[in-house]
């Protein structure tokens, strides 16, 4: 029971890739590969974040770009794993979003993949849009993950949270006995990776070092907090949308320090966390981190320091690479849709009922 999970996510570095294999209720990482974005299809897909000259056109042709880098990282898995394109089972894609408008007046969410093309290019069933049925049953479309936590890191005695911090930061509750709830909780490195690139012309803060050497500025992260996204109750979801540089901007006054407004935006990241944490979870203990966030070690002991009395730690002590937890999730989603068994929680996104996820693009 093979099958591949390919994420790409809104931090918009690249494609991570997992070869899987279920087999009744056990689940086993096999192989996994990352294949990055070169500068050019990086900034073409940020500039579809928002509407420009000819834009179907060039969301057309980033779709298949993008699914000729899913075709690489699937030879990648297959090559790695000495498994031939027959003994998979189904590619669950995610794609690349640009879009995500599921307000009613919308009801949309679009992730770049040409499904068509990478069933073609890799001779394998694919599975792809697995948002946009739960936008049409009055949901979210997002968080999709919270139900494959669900399956992998529940536990019969304990309350467990599991946080991803990626792009955008969103949190899983899995209680003892209530129903798995979940929701965005705000910009996660999204913020704190553009205004980086801007100012020193890194990627990234590497382990949050710069964000260190600057203050908080006090009045710009109450500011910031005052957003209504940040009070509003779920289910929620967001995106680049909403949390952009202009955003920052039409905060700032100019005067501050570049580091200090970085050291903000990191602190704004572990506040909205850890306040959705003691507002909707306030007895949960066990915290377990995953995204690339989770390396952030200034992240990680800001929100520590925050939440003193939980215990966190990443979701590798779960068995899962805090890593490729978002890829390993598409693999299980495809397995959903391929089995006809719903991938969405109506607790989490909205909708209103469970249904069946995706398209799918027979091998
Ligand atoms: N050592 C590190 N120190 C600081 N930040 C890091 C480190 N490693 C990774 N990151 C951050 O993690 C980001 C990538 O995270 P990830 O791959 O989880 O995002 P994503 O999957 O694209 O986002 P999303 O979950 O919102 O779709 C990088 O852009 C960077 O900000
Ligand atoms: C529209 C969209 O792509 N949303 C992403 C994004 O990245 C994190 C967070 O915001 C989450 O809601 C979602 O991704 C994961 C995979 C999800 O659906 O659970």
């Amino acid at each position: 029971m093979y099958y591949i999970g390919i994420m790409s996510g809104t931090s918009l570095d690249g494609v991570d890739a997992v070869l899987v294999n279920f087999s009744g209720s056990s689940f086993s990482l096999i192989d996994t590969c990352y294949v990055p974005y070169d500068p050019f299809l990086q900034a073409e897909l940020l500039g579809l974040n928002q509407s420009g000259e000819n834009e179907l056109h060039r969301a057309a042709l980033s779709g298949n770009r993008l699914s000729r880098l899913y075709a690489e990282a699937v030879v990648c898995l297959l090559e790695k794993a000495k498994v031939d394109s027959g003994g998979i089972v189904a590619i669950g894609c995610h794609g690349q979003t640009i879009r995500h408008c599921p307000q009613s007046e919308y009801m949309y969410s679009i992730q770049l993949v040409n499904g068509a093309l990478l069933a073609e290019l890799t001779d394998i069933t694919v599975v792809t849009d697995f948002r946009n049925r739960d936008i049409a049953a009055n949901g979210q479309g997002a968080p999709l993950v919270p139900a494959f936590h669900q399956q992998m890191f529940s536990h019969s005695d304990v309350h467990r949270l599991i946080i991803n911090i990626g792009g955008i930061a969103n949190i899983t509750s899995l209680p003892v006995k209530n129903s798995v709830s979940g929701f965005d909780c705000g910009p996660g490195n999204m913020l704190m990776d553009a205004w980086c690139l801007q100012h020193t012309g890194e990627r990234y803060d590497q382990n949050g070092l710069w964000a260190k050497s600057g203050k908080v500025i006090d009045y710009l992260l109450k500011d910031l907090l005052s957003f209504p996204y940040f009070s509003m109750p779920p289910p929620k979801s967001t995106g680049r949308e909403t949390f952009d540089l202009n955003w920052l901007l039409s905060y700032l006054t100019g005067k501050e320090a570049a580091q200090d407004v970085q050291s903000t935006l990191l602190q704004l990241t572990v506040q909205t966390i850890a306040d959705s944490i003691r507002a909707y979870y306030p007895t949960a203990r066990e915290l377990y981190l995953c995204g690339g966030g989770a390396h952030n070690e200034t992240l990680v002991a800001r929100l520590q320091q925050e939440l003193q009395d939980r215990e966190i730690r990443k979701t590798d002590v779960l068995g899962i690479d805090a890593d490729w937890v978002e890829a390993c999730a598409f693999a299980w989603l495809a397995r959903q849709s391929i089995e006809r068994t719903p991938g969405n929680l109506p607790a989490v996104t909205g909708a209103t009922g469970r249904r069946v996820l995706g398209a799918i693009y027979p091998a």
